[in-house]
C-alpha cells in the first residue's frame, strides 16, 4: 500500500508543505477448510521493559520473497531506512513531528488483487515476477491478512473440483482471470480483541465473458456457491462474507471490467476505521492495510482546525473527507473522485454519520488534473491521496498557486491538539 496524504491549510500567497506518509512493509480439504495460524508480531511489543528487536526478529521470513514482486523489504521491517530519509525531508520542510507507524508487519494486507493462471488442476494465485508475466503462486504470503490466503486456498480448491480454467492471456482463452479479496474485520457480534484474527473476506472474481449471461455463467455460479457452501456463514470457519463477478474480456492489463454482479452473501462490506463506519464497495478502491490507515487517519485528524473546510481530492468513497467531518466537525468537505463506482459506497457511509453533523458534504465525478484551482477555491484544508503514479502536473501547479506559508502558525500546537 502507497499512501500519500496532503493535508494543507491553505492561505493565498504562500509556499504549502507536504505531508507525506507511506506505509509499507508489502490445504484446504475442500469440506474441512483449515483454520489460518494465528497472528503474530514479534516486533510489536508494547510493554515498556521492551528491548529494541533486531533486524533479524523483524525479518519477513516469507518463503515467497525472491519470486513475488509484492514486497520490497526483506529485513528491518519495523524501521524501513526510508525512514529515516522521510524523516530529514520533512525537517527541512518545517516539519519535525513527522512519525511512523509500522502497525502490523506481518498479516496487514486485507485487500489483494491476485492473478489466477496456471490449469484447473494446479491453479497459480498470486502476483506478477518482476518484469515478467509468470505468477509467482503466494499460498503462504507473509503479508495477506491469513484469511486472504485460506479463501485463496479454498478458491484454488474449487477451482480443481469444478474444472474452472485459469486465463491464459496470449491466448485469450480461459474462465477465471484475477480474484480480488477483501477483508472487513469489523464484525460486532465479536469482542474488538477478536475481530481482526476473525475477519470475513468479501471474493471478487474476474470472469472472462462480457456478462452473465454467456454460456460459462453456469461454472461462475457454481464456483461461488461452492466458496459459500464450503467457507460461508453457515459453515464453522465463516471464512466468506460474499462472492462478487465483475465481466472482463478485454486484452489489456485493465483487471476489471465495467459489469459487477452480486452473487452470495451479504452485499454490504463495512469497515470502521478513523472513527467511522465506511461502506466499500468491490468496485471502489479501497486502502490495503486497514490498521495502518486506520492510525492515519487518527493522526491526519489532529492536523485540521475544528470547523474546517475540506477539499478531499483522489477521494475514493470518501473515507478520508468523511472522516474528518466526523471527527473535527467541518464545515464543508468536498469529495473529488474519477470513479463513479465509489459514489454508492460513499452515500451509504454518509448515511451512517451522526444526524447531528452540521456539515455540507458533497461528493463529485471529476478529474482532478481539470481545472484543479475550482476544487482548491474556498477550501482551508486540501488532503491529496493520489494513485501511485502521483499528482499531475495541473493540479500541482494549483497548489502552488494557492500555496500557504505559516504551516506552523496555522497548525494547533501539540497540547491543543
Ligand atoms: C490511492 S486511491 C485513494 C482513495 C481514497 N482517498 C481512500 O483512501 O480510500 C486513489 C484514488 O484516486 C482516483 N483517481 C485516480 N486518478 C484520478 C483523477 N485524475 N482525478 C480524480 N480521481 C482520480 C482513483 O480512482 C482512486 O480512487
Amino acid at each position: 500500500m502507497a499512501s500519500t496524504f496532503l493535508s494543507v491549510p491553505l492561505h493565498p500567497s504562500s509556499s504549502f508543505p507536504l505531508i507525506t506518509c507511506r506505509t509499507t512493509t508489502t490445504n484446504f480439504a475442500s469440506r474441512t477448510p483449515r483454520e489460518p495460524p494465528p497472528l503474530t508480531s514479534v516486533c510489536q511489543n508494547p510493554n515498556p521493559g521492551f528491548t529494541a528487536p533486531s533486524s533479524l526478529t523483524c525479518s519477513l521470513q516469507c518463503p515467497h520473497f525472491q519470486s513475488c514482486s509484492g514486497c520490497t523489504h526483506e529485513y528491518n521491517l519495523h524501521h524501513p531506512a526510508i525512514v529515516d530519509e522521510a524523516t530529514d525531508f520533512f525537517k527541512t520542510l518545517g516539519v519535525s513531528d513527522f512519525t511512523f507507524d509500522s502497525c502490523r508487519l506481518w498479516g496487514w494486507r486485507c485487500r489483494a488483487k491476485l492473478a489466477v493462471r496456471g490449469s484447473s488442476t494446479e491453479p497459480l494465485i498470486g502476483l506478477y515476477q518482476e518484469g515478467t508475466h509468470n505468477i509467482a503462486d503466494i499460498p503462504e504470503c507473509k503479508a495477506h491478512h491469513p484469511r486472504i490466503n485460506a479463501a485463496v486456498e479454498l478458491l484454488k480448491q474449487g477451482i480443481s473440483d469444478l474444472c474452472i480454467e485459469p486465463y491464459d492471456e496470449d491466448q485469450g482463452t480461459g474462465e477465471l482471470r484475477y480474484v480480488q479479496m477483501a477483508v472487513t474485520t469489523y464484525d460486532t457480534s465479536l469482542p474488538v480483541s477478536q475481530r481482526y484474527q476473525n475477519g470475513k473476506v468479501q471474493v471478487a472474481l474476474v470472469w472472462n465473458s462480457r456478462n452473465e449471461n454467456s454460456p460459462s455463467s453456469e461454472k461462475l455460479n457454481a464456483l461461488a456457491n461452492y466458496l459459500w457452501r464450503n467457507g460461508g456463514r453457515r459453515t464453522k470457519i465463516n471464512l466468506i462474507h460474499s462472492v462478487w463477478a465483475n465481466f472482463q474480456t478485454s486484452t489489456n492489463n485493465i483487471i476489471f471490467g465495467n459489469r459487477w454482479r452480486h452473487l452470495i452473501g451479504d452485499a454490504e462490506f463495512w469497515e470502521h476505521v478513523g472513527g467511522i463506519d465506511v461502506s466499500l464497495a468491490p468496485s471502489s478502491f479501497g486502502q490495503a492495510n486497514t490498521k495502518a490507515f486506520d492510525s492515519l487517519l487518527r493522526k491526519l485528524q489532529k492536523y485540521v482546525p475544528h470547523g474546517a473546510s475540506v477539499v478531499d481530492l483522489y477521494a475514493g468513497a470518501g473515507v478520508i473527507g468523511l472522516s474528518l467531518a466526523a471527527m473535527r466537525k467541518c464545515r464543508l468537505v468536498k469529495c473529488v473522485e474519477v470513479n463513479r463506482e465509489s459514489k454508492m459506497s460513499f452515500g451509504k457511509t454518509v448515511e451512517r454519520l451522526p444526524a447531528s453533523l452540521d456539515c455540507s458534504i458533497s461528493w463529485h465525478q471529476a478529474d482532478t488534473s481539470v481545472e484543479p484551482l475550482s476544487w482548491l477555491v474556498g477550501s482551508e484544508v486540501v488532503v491529496v491521496d493520489p494513485p501511485r503514479k502521483g499528482l499531475e502536473p495541473s493540479l500541482v501547479d494549483a497548489l502552488r498557486t494557492m500555496s500557504s506559508v505559516e504551516l506552523k502558525s496555522k497548525l494547533p500546537e501539540r497540547g491543543q491538539r
